[in-house]
C-alpha cells in the first residue's frame, strides 16, 4: 500500500493577525510547519509528503529550510483560493492508488500514533475522520436573534488528519466548491460517502488565534513529559 500526506499550508492566517503567516511562526525555536511535517515523517508507514503552499511563499519556505537545516523530503504544490482548492491541488499531484491523509499545517501537535492509526483504520473502512467531544455547552443562534440549547452529546469537534482511500477523495473532490465544504469529510459526505469517526486528541489544536501559539508551546512541553 502506498501512503500519502497532503499538508495544507496555503492560508494567510487572517485571524492570527500576524504579518508572517502562522504556519511559519516559531513554535519552540522551529517554524510550526516543520513540526507538522516531522510528525508525518516519523510515521513508520513512510508517507510521501506533499506540502501545499501559496506560490508566493515557495522561495521563503526554501530559505527557511536552509536556515533551519530542514531536510525531510517533501513535494511542494501550489496552494489555492480556499482550503478546498489547496487540497484539490494536492490530490491532483498524486498519481495512482493508495491512502491519503489530509492535515492542516497548523496542527503541529498531532501524535505519530494517531497518524498511523488513521492510515490503518482507512485501510479497513475507506476513511477515518478524527474528532473530540465538546466540553462547553453549545447553543444554536437563530435568525431572530434568539438562541437555543443543543445537546452536546450529539456533537463532535472535527480535527485533522482526515484520511481517505485516494479514489474516494478524488471522486468527492469532483464536486465544485460550496461554502459548507469546511473540511474534507464534508466534501466526501456531500458525494454520498459514509464518514467513519474515531477519537481525536485534545492537544491536537489548530493554531488560529494569537494566544494559540503559546498554548501549543505549553501543550508540547506537557506531551514531552508524558511517558
Ligand atoms: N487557501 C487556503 C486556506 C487555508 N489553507 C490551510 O488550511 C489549514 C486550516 O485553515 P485556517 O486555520 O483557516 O488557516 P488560514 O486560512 O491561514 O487562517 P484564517 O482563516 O484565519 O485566514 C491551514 O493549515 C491553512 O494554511 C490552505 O492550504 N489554503
Ligand atoms: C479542517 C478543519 O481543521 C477541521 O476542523 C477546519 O474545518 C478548518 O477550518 P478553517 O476555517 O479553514 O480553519
Amino acid at each position: 500500500m502506498k501512503y500519502y500526506a497532503i499538508i495544507v499550508a496555503g492560508g494567510s492566517g487572517n485571524r492570527m493577525q500576524s504579518a508572517v503567516p502562522k504556519q511559519f511562526l516559531l513554535l519552540d525555536k522551529q517554524p510550526v510547519l516543520m513540526h507538522t511535517i516531522t510528525a508525518f515523517h516519523s510515521c513508520a508507514l513512510n508517507p510521501h509528503i506533499l506540502l501545499v503552499l501559496n506560490i508566493d511563499q515557495h522561495k521563503y519556505w526554501e530559505e527557511l529550510c536552509l536556515k533551519y537545516n530542514f531536510t525531510i523530503p517533501h513535494q511542494v504544490v501550489n496552494g489555492g483560493a480556499q482550503r478546498y482548492h489547496s487540497v484539490k491541488n494536492g490530490l491532483k499531484a498524486i498519481k495512482g492508488k493508495g491512502i491519503v491523509a489530509v492535515h492542516d499545517a497548523v496542527r503541529p501537535l498531532i501524535s505519530v500514533q494517531l497518524i498511523t492509526k488513521s492510515y490503518q483504520v482507512t485501510e479497513e473502512t475507506g476513511n477515518c475522520i478524527i474528532g473530540i467531544t465538546p466540553t462547553d455547552s453549545v447553543r444554536r443562534v437563530l435568525e431572530n436573534g434568539k438562541s437555543e440549547a443543543l445537546s452536546r452529546d450529539e456533537l463532535v469537534l472535527i480535527q485533522t488528519p482526515q484520511t481517505f482511500e485516494i479514489d474516494l477523495l478524488r471522486k468527492a473532490y469532483q464536486a465544485p466548491f460550496r461554502n459548507e465544504f469546511t473540511d474534507d469529510a464534508s466534501v466526501a459526505e456531500y458525494a454520498g460517502f459514509k464518514i467513519n469517526l474515531i477519537a481525536g486528541e485534545r492537544e491536537n489544536i489548530k493554531i488560529t488565534h494569537p494566544e494559540d501559539l503559546e498554548i501549543a508551546s505549553i501543550l508540547k512541553r506537557m506531551i514531552k513529559r508524558t511517558p
